[in-house]
């Protein structure tokens, strides 16, 4: 990784900008929306700035950068069209120990800008290291067209929500358990309204009251790549990992959800200990191999409304 991503908070906080052209304007453009308390250090303006500037939108002072002139700042973006210059003052904000993006030249940068999507409080950055901004711009339309209309609504309604929830659920995997279903719902995948997503929450909280744990069995192959949409969304959601055969299975118990536990277990106790598990209301998923799904297991699965997901 050449790069550490990370999401800076920068409201208030005064940041340099060097150079008043149309890169500046689009780097200020960015810093408003951030909330940024943005100095520009120019001798020219363009007319963009100059209107933000006489709104008090943004400090202008006209001059000549200065080595002086970097005293006291949080981060500088110098946009000059004087590269000798931008790198002289990437070299003095390195002194100071002040981040610094010299536009357009990732050799005089502490951090680079990503191509970004704003549906706040939704974020998306992405990045090529520097390697071809085009693409990324690519990427970035084509991601803008894929993501719901909806996120903002959705991301502020669920922020709102998180106390609340915890009067409900007392562990963050039953907190968890709640969103990801939430989330999943048909009427909030297309909710245009705050209304739509109350009712949507109330209705879950109340059906799951009375919850119980779920599982399912995945059969396991040679290939991970065989596995079906439905059998890898299973394993996303599973808590509880049950596998026969560590060797053979490592790459599938690797897709599973990250932070679910994951325990090897012989084919022989499988069904005992999934039947405790699912009576502490775990969502269990089992690893088993291809066409090793015992005739007790499956009927167990079926039983608790579970599937048994062969391998292809
Ligand atoms: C390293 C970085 C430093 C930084 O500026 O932070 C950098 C460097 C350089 N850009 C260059 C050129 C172009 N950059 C763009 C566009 C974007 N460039 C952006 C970021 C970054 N550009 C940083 C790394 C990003 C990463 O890879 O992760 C984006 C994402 C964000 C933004 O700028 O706000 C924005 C897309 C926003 C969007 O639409 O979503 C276009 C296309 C266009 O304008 O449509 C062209 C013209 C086509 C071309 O030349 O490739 C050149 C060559 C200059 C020359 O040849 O003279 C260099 C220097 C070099 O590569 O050495
Ligand atoms: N315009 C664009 O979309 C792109 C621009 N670039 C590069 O980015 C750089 C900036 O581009 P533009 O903003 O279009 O240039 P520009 O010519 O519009 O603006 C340059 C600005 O730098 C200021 N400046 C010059 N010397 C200064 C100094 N000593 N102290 C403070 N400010 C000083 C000028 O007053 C001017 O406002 C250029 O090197 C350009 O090659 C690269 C890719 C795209």
């Amino acid at each position: 990784m050449d790069y550490f991503p990370v999401f800076t908070q920068l409201h208030n906080k005064p940041v340099l900008v060097i150079g008043g052209g149309e890169v500046a304007c689009r780097k200020v453009d960015l810093l408003l929306r951030a909330g940024a308390a943005i100095t520009l250090i120019s001798p020219r303006l363009h007319p963009a700035l100059q209107k933000l500037a006489s709104q008090q939108k943004l400090r202008w002072l006209a001059e000549s950068y200065q080595p002086g002139s970097l005293g006291g700042y949080y981060q500088v973006w110098t946009t000059t069209d004087d590269r000798e210059l931008n790198k002289r003052i990437f070299r003095d904000a390195q002194q100071k120990k002040i981040w610094v993006n010299a536009v357009d030249d990732p050799a005089h940068c502490d951090f680079i800008t990503p191509s970004m999507i704003d549906r706040s409080p939704i974020q998306v950055a992405i990045s090529s290291g520097g390697a071809s901004p085009v693409l990324v711009r690519y990427l970035r339309e084509k991601l803008e067209t894929q993501l719901a209309q909806n996120l903002s609504l959705l991301a502020d309604f669920a922020g709102k929500q998180r106390n609340r929830l915890k009067l409900h659920y007392d562990t963050v995997d039953k907190r968890r358990h709640f969103w990801e279903q939430f989330f999943r719902l048909p009427q909030v995948e297309n909710a245009q309204s705050v209304e739509v997503l109350e009712a949507a929450f109330v209705q879950l909280l109340a059906q799951n009251n009375q919850a119980t744990g779920t599982v399912c069995v995945v059969e396991t192959g040679t290939d991970v790549e065989m596995l079906t949409l439905k059998a890898l969304r299973l394993m996303q959601q599973a808590e509880m990992v049950l596998y026969t055969d560590e060797a053979s299975q490592a790459g599938f118990i690797d897709l599973c959800r990250r932070d679910a536990d994951r325990e090897a277990c012989s084919e022989e106790n499988l069904l005992q200990k999934a039947d405790a598990l699912l009576s502490q209301a775990v969502r269990v998923c089992i690893l088993v191999r291809k066409g090793r799904t015992s005739a007790s297991l499956s009927a167990f699965c079926q039983q608790h409304k579970g599937e048994v997901l062969p391998s292809l």
